[in-house]
């Protein structure tokens, strides 16, 4: 990575049941982030944070949508629009966003700051979840799990300019890990043209395999790609900081390997977010500690 990286941190928790995500950023702050880039020999810099409403002041069914099926839908497309404008300025200035979480909503707006109306932008989305659901099949009302079904303007999204960016295709978008994932969720998957790498498949095929052939699916034919990655993606037993833990997911190896490998396309590498970090429920903040030294493998650190 030869750009200055600029973090921007967004403390959101309205898209997410249990509280706790929005200290996200400063945990990772707090963590080491800086040192471990810097020690990367990446050139960065602190944005600092997005604003973001508190619950306690905001309205969680005043977004326009039936209740309960998006919560805090308005609050939500504010925070978003502010995190695409703020991405969309990093990349105007020459930078790389590093955008810190907070909850996976704000995968809306990171992609909407990153893409471009006449580009296409390829998609990877570890995660051990889909976020894949609308607010016609969600189960619960979580912004969270609807992020990547918001960008492909799906469902109810469709309508929503802020949300749908028509330059993520279906067809380059990858999800990696995936082992939790709702009834009408699964439809959608099923129907869409994206990729799904279920957790069996690393188990049969590999991680590296796996995740090699998810980096062409968003690199091939594409002018860039945006790498979305929830700590939720890895097995809790190494990152139990976070707020919808599920067991079954990649090792700690396996997570520095698809970053290494990630690192390998530094070229179309466009943007990159870490999300759903909760120091509350962690362990002394390895969690994220763990998810600093990540990034740092997605920036290009080596052993040797
Ligand atoms: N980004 C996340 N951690 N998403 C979890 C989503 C959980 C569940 N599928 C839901 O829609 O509520
Ligand atoms: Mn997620
Ligand atoms: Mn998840």
């Amino acid at each position: 990575m030869d750009k200055q990286v600029r973090v921007l941190g967004v403390p959101m928790d309205l898209g997410a049941d249990r509280r706790g995500v929005d200290m996200g950023p400063s945990a990772i702050r707090y963590g080491g982030l800086a040192d471990q880039l810097t020690s990367t020999g990446i050139d960065c810099i602190d944005g600092g944070d997005i604003a973001v409403p508190r619950p306690e002041e905001s309205d969680p069914d005043a977004g326009g949508l039936p209740s309960g099926r998006a919560k805090f839908f308005r609050e939500t497309k504010e925070v978003c629009e502010d995190v695409a404008t703020a991405v969309n300025a990093t990349l105007m200035e020459g930078q790389f966003p590093l955008v810190l979480g907070g909850d996976h909503s704000i995968g809306i707006g990171t992609l909407a700051g990153a893409a471009r109306d006449d580009e296409e932008l390829g998609v990877i989305w570890f995660d051990a979840h889909g976020d894949f659901n609308t607010p016609e099949t969600t189960p619960s009302g979580n912004i969270h799990g609807m992020s990547l079904a918001a960008v492909l303007g799906l469902g109810a999204f469709s309508d929503h300019e802020w949300a749908h960016t028509p330059a993520v295709s279906e067809e380059n978008v990858v999800i990696v890990g995936l082992r939790d994932v709702d009834d009408g969720e699964r439809r959608l998957i099923e129907e869409s043209e994206i990729t799904a790498y279920t957790m069996s498949d690393i188990d049969t095929r590999g991680a590296p395999e796996v995740v090699a052939e998810a980096l062409e699916i968003a690199t091939d034919g594409t002018d860039g790609m945006h790498v979305s990655l929830d700590l939720d993606w890895l097995d809790p037993t190494e990152a139990p900081g976070v707020g919808t833990p599920v067991r079954g997911g990649v090792s700690y190896r396996e997570a520095h390997i698809a970053m290494e490998y990630v690192a390998e396309h530094h070229d179309q590498l466009r943007s990159m977010e870490m999300v759903e970090v909760n120091p509350i429920l962690d362990e002394h903040n390895r969690t994220a500690e763990l998810g600093c030294e990540l990034v740092a493998s997605a920036f290009g650190k080596r052993v040797l």
